[in-house]
């Protein structure tokens, strides 16, 4: 089971492979999968938003739970593998939780209850029942999708939580984590927001959950590692080498671009979606095409 301590460096959220008649595509993803575990990442994250989480059902998240042991064992490596659990409905989510347990989860990503508007009190509750499942949670804040935010006040209350391990900030800037800063708080946040990785890791978030992480994965690890080593000016050119790919993967919606470019590469048989997301736009795949050229800033060999 996974530790505060363990929560750093590129956890890197999976897709979800489906196959042009909208089943699983788990051929691809055995592939995908593997080909994730030749760099140096941290963790693997099942079932997040770039999984797009709300079109999976659970019989298919055990499946690729199952699917991804079966590949970390193939190919002999021990890292940590979370999944995300988290729903809209307290029961669920905790029942979701435990059972990921019970699968094998080291974590479970627990988003913050999205359509209903619950109050803060109300979301400090969701967690403290998702907490108690006996599988250590990463809470996640995500206001762009959810509806609803974080005060710091409640964000540090979620991370005094015992089975709370670390929280998954994607609140669209840094003034939740330079708040939490503040208030002393010390579990890990990793950054879930690609265009302020460099800048969160500045700060000190541990590391990030990053879907730009499934392309130039080297360079993600890179960069976090040249911040703990203290090499800032480094990391800073390491970053803008990938801040144009950034751009690109965010002008639709995740993970609709990134989908496109892991099949052009063939990493994927295809770049399906479920409902409602729908194919990029052909304006967009020219942009992303060029971003599949090498190009000399590279410095992970063009992945
Ligand atoms: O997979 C996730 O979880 C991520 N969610 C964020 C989002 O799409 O809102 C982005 C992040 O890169 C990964």
């Amino acid at each position: 089971m996974l530790k505060s301590e363990d929560l750093r460096g590129i956890f890197v959220p999976v897709v979800t492979p489906f196959s042009p008649d909208d089943s699983l595509d788990l051929q691809s993803y055995d592939r995908y999968a593997g080909s994730l575990l030749d760099h140096g990442i941290q963790g693997l994250v099942i079932n997040g938003t770039t999984g797009e989480a709300p079109t999976v059902s659970w019989e298919e998240v055990r499946e690729l739970v199952r699917r991804t042991k079966a590949v970390l064992a193939g190919k002999g490596r021990s890292i940590p593998v979370v999944v995300g659990t988290g729903t809209n409905d307290t029961r669920s989510t905790a029942s979701r939780t435990e059972q990921a347990g019970a699968l094998g989860a080291d974590a479970a990503l627990v988003v913050v209850p999205y359509y209903s508007r619950p109050s803060q009190a109300g979301i400090i509750e969701h967690f403290r029942r998702a907490s108690r499942a006996g599988v250590p949670v990463i809470a996640y804040e995500v206001p762009s999708r959810t509806g609803v935010s974080l005060s710091a006040d409640t964000a540090a209350a979620i991370l005094e939580l015992d089975g709370v391990v670390g929280l998954k900030d994607s609140s669209g800037g840094t003034e939740l984590f330079a708040a939490l800063k503040r208030m002393g708080v010390s579990k890990p946040v990793l950054c879930g927001d690609d265009k302020h990785f460099l800048a969160m890791l500045s700060l000190g978030a541990a590391g990030g959950i990053v879907a730009s992480a499934n392309l130039r994965t080297e360079t993600f690890v890179e960069t976090c590692r040249l911040i703990r080593d203290g090499h800032a000016a480094r990391a800073a050119s390491a970053f803008d080498s990938l801040a144009p790919l950034i751009e690109l993967l965010f002008r639709d919606s995740n993970p609709a671009p990134l989908k496109w470019l892991l099949a052009q590469q063939g990493i994927l048989a295809s770049g399906a979606l479920r409902l409602p997301l729908l194919p990029i736009s052909e304006e967009l795949q020219r942009q992303l095409a060029k971003e599949l050229k090498p190009s000399a800033s590279e410095i992970d060999g063009g992945r």
